[in-house]
């Protein structure tokens, strides 16, 4: 094994031995149905390796077709990591047949005061004076994932000088990850961007609950409900956000890609973003996997040296919770830290502008 695929097979084994058991038990909590407790108990067996995958019918979506039918009758242990943590998740919402319930699993981890958590937001708002420190904040809010063991608020920050735009950058996407505190440091962003003059910024959601604390078009909605209710200043967040979405300069999608079992590359990003080139802003550790197809190999291997790449230039803000990280240089790689085998726990937080492609929709 060389000293990547080691360092997958320790995320993975970890994950499935420590942070699934405790995800799928917390989807749990409070429901009695039984028929929903016995379907978790056996996604439960299936991601430890007791019992084979049985693909579901009847699948509409032709992406979460393929990967069921792909891995009918297979053991966990049969099916690369992150096909089987999109099985994870999707099961999950199979599960607790959200499809009819509508019952968000994953509510209770999302919970949170909003009212006050805008009122910080409109303190930052007023404190924060340029495009870099919004990043910062931006890229700091995604230590708020609730699938994580630990939250680590603190920790490293590497490279500072890669919090940046491309200049003259006016249309902005940010694919957003966590809700909760994640997604108001980027309602944070996406105010001073639009304060600073951007022609439009665009919240790229998810269409359906995703990885325990992704932020889905309800509780975005949620936010901009109590943000509707008022108490902001004038000039502040709120105010901004709303009339920048009143004028369609800021704009909140949920393209299907984000929840499909697909990568960015391929084709499969541009069209999710449209003909729009304006710059993009990807947002937590899963969109890193996802743009560089959760390759697990030497951490100074450069983004153009990768068999494939995402379709469009992003600039990536995550804190590093996986095996997944490339294109880093010796020159600001940490003293102390070992390359091979670096944190996964989130406590390295990073900005890393990430080439694109140029490739036309798939
Ligand atoms: O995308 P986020 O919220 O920054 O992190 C997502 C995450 O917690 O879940 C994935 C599944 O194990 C990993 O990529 C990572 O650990």
């Amino acid at each position: 094994m060389t000293p990547g695929e080691k360092r997958k097979a320790a995320f993975r084994a970890m994950s499935l031995e420590k942070r699934y058991p405790r995800i799928l038990a917390r989807t749990l909590d409070g429901v009695d149905d039984p028929g929903i407790i016995a379907e978790i108990e056996r996604l439960g067996r299936f991601l430890l390796g007791a019992e084979p995958f049985a693909a579901a019918e009847n699948i509409a979506d032709p992406a979460w077709a393929a990967l069921h039918a792909a891995h009918d009758g297979r053991h966990a242990d049969e099916i690369g990591f992150l096909e089987l943590e999109y099985l994870a998740f999707e099961g999950i919402l199979r599960a607790h047949r959200y499809e009819t319930r509508r019952i968000d699993p994953f509510a209770a981890d999302k919970a949170m005061d909003i009212g006050a958590g805008l009122a910080r937001c409109e303190t930052l708002f007023e404190k924060i004076g340029s495009v870099p420190e919004a990043l910062r904040a931006s890229l700091l809010g995604n230590a708020h994932d609730a699938s994580q063991l630990v939250i680590q608020t603190g920790g490293m920050l590497l490279d500072p000088e890669a919090l940046a735009l491309p200049e003259g950058a006016e249309r902005i996407d940010i694919i957003c990850d966590n809700a909760g505190e994640e997604f108001l440091a980027d309602l944070v962003l996406a105010g001073v961007l639009l304060r600073a003059g951007a022609e439009r910024v665009r919240l790229n959601l998810k269409a359906m609950p995703w990885f325990v604390s992704d932020v889905t078009c309800a509780d975005a909605e949620a936010v901009f409900a109590v943000a509707a209710m008022g108490e902001g200043p004038a000039d502040g967040l709120c105010a901004t956000l709303l009339a920048a979405r009143e004028e369609g300069r800021l704009v909140l999608e949920a393209d299907p890609l984000w929840t499909r079992p697909l990568g960015f590359t391929g084709g499969h990003l541009a069209a999710a973003l449209g003909p729009d080139r304006g710059a993009v802003i990807l947002k937590g550790d899963l969109n890193y996997r996802r743009a560089v197809d959760d390759l697990s190999i030497d951490v100074f291997t450069p983004f153009a040296d990768l068999p494939e790449g995402p379709d469009r230039p992003l600039l990536s803000l995550r804190s590093v919770k996986s095996h997944c990280w490339v294109g880093m240089t010796r020159a600001i790689w940490p003293e102390g830290i070992d390359p091979d085998a670096f944190p996964t726990d989130g406590t390295v937080f990073m900005a890393q502008a990430i080439p694109g492609r140029g490739r036309e929709s798939a």
